[in-house]
């Protein structure tokens, strides 16, 4: 099996599992993956799909510049140049992006802060930090609609190979060695997301009822 079809595969697979919980509304969200390292190609989805669909045109092979390097009808994700960020920056494998109503409720809440922080989760060992009052922190950029400086904000936040990024009222745009690190840390981030999320509804209610 080809490198390209061997990694087309792992992103359609993944793909798959995100589909299935339900992160891809309304056509949002984009994914790609690490082809060859010299020179630099990428498969990143093709924009405006349904990305919970699988078909053989989810995915097209980009260069360096985000551009399509093969003859293709197909036009790369309009966030592209996000990814183009990640695998030149760093040696990361896979980028996702996914557009979700708990990450746009944490940006928004933490917005002006520039960052929000979690701590005390068992689930941040799931990011690599094992030590028991380990804190994460993720930066949120402003979500600008020109696409180059949306990225150029992005990139002052792509330096390890690892990593992540949350966009103001947008979604978020997460990086790992490959395919199963993107995904698990992906998933470590809706968890604790969804988990404050919930927990700020319980304890404001609750205060509420009691006064
Ligand atoms: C429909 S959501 C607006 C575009 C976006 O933010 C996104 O993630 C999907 O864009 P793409 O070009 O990758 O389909
Ligand atoms: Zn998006």
């Amino acid at each position: 099996m080809s490198v390209l079809i061997k990694k087309w595969e792992e992103l359609a697979a993944v793909k798959e599992e995100l589909a299935q919980r339900d992160w891809f509304f309304a056509t949002s969200g984009n994914l790609s993956i690490k082809v060859t390292n010299d020179p630099l190609t990428f498969l990143v989805t093709a924009s405006g799909k349904d990305k919970r669909k699988r078909t053989s045109e989810d995915f097209l092979l980009v260069d360096a510049f985000g551009n399509p390097a093969e003859q293709t009808h197909l036009k790369p994700s309009a966030e592209t140049l996000l990814h183009v960020e990640v695998y030149t920056k760093t040696n990361a494998g896979c980028c996702l992006h996914v557009h979700t109503i708990d990450n746009n409720v944490i940006s928004e809440l933490y917005g002006e802060q520039g960052e929000v922080t979690f701590t005390g989760q068992e689930i941040i060992k799931a990011l690599g930090l094992w030590e028991e009052d380990a804190v994460v922190r993720l930066p949120i950029i402003k979500n600008d609609a020109h696409i180059p400086t949306l990225a150029k904000q992005f990139a002052k936040y792509v330096n390890e190979d690892a990593g992540a990024v949350l966009i103001r009222n947008h979604g978020i745009t997460v990086w790992g060695k490959d395919a199963f690190e993107a995904k698990k840390f992906l998933e470590a981030y809706e968890f604790l997301f969804s988990y404050h999320v919930k927990l700020l509804m319980l304890t404001r209610q609750s205060a509420f009822v009691s006064n």
